[in-house]
């Protein structure tokens, strides 16, 4: 079976012996959840593998400014940045199979099975070498330890996990504040509540399991945007080439 992703790529077919149908055809399905099989195609990694690209996780609890400082970090290094939420909502907002599946996870605060979002990831960072990228924040991700494991195994590892640290308090008042122009159907105190639970039973041990591998710089979030932001150029300068 094969749908059509918000994402445009080209990659390989499901079965591998379906026929492809035109060149033009932009790209097709990788998972779909039908009677909760995921079946995935086979994404071809070899260009993405040979750039030998940094790539940098960026964790946090909902609204910790996660967004907000890879957009820094975007204009002054020139990064790809890669939300796994966006890539979701994308699919959403085009009403695949996938979309419609994963908007009932989202909108209660659960997290949408690993492979879905991993292959959406795979598919945009080859985009994105296409098109000349210097590295990749992979922004939301990974949001439970598997989830890290599978990519680094999968892809390749993480050269540096950045954890934005902040209160529940300061969350959740500061999704309420986004909700009043985010459009977004989970920045409602029902489903942020849902969220922070899923942070801090799913997430929150991904930190301690990169802290124990000596990959994960710990910021506080409860400051100025730029305050962090010095101290996450701290960070970057050792790891990206000007
Ligand atoms: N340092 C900061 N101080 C005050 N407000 C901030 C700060 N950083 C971000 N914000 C604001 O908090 C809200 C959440 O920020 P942002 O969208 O960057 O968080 P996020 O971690 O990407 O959230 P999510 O995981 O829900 O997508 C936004 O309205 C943003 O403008
Ligand atoms: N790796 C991920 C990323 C996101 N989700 C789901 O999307 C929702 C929004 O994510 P943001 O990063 O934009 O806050 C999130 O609450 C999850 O439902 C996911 O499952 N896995």
């Amino acid at each position: 079976m094969q749908r059509k992703l918000a994402t445009n790529c080209s990659i390989s077919f499901w079965p591998p012996t379906r026929k492809k149908i035109s060149n033009d055809i932009q790209i097709k399905k990788i998972i779909f959840f039908a009677n909760n099989t995921i079946n995935r195609v086979k994404i071809d990694l070899a260009p993405l593998k040979a750039a030998k690209l940094p790539v940098f996780f960026i964790v946090g609890g909902p609204g910790s400014g996660k967004g907000t400082q890879c957009d820094q970090i975007v204009k002054k290094y020139g990064l790809t940045h890669l939300s796994s939420g966006d890539l979701l909502r994308a699919e959403v907002q085009a009403k695949t199979k996938i979309g419609t599946e994963c908007k009932a996870i989202m909108d209660k605060g659960g997290l949408v099975p690993l492979e879905v979002v991993l292959d959406l990831v795979k598919i945009a960072m080859l985009e994105a070498v296409k098109k000349g990228s210097k590295g990749f924040l992979i922004d939301g991700y990974p949001r439970e330890v598997k989830q890290g494991d599978q990519f680094e195994a999968e892809i390749q590892p993480a050269a540096l996990v950045i954890y934005f640290e902040a209160s529940n308090e300061t969350l959740v008042k500061r999704l309420l504040e986004r909700g009043k122009s985010s459009g977004r159907s989970d920045d409602n105190i029902d489903t942020i509540k849902l969220r922070l639970d899923t942070f801090f039973n799913s997430t929150r041990p991904v930190v301690d399991h990169y802290s124990k591998k000596n990959k994960l710089v710990k910021l506080s979030a409860e400051r100025s945007v730029d305050a962090i932001f010095a101290d996450v150029c701290v960070q970057l300068d050792k790891h990206v080439k000007k």
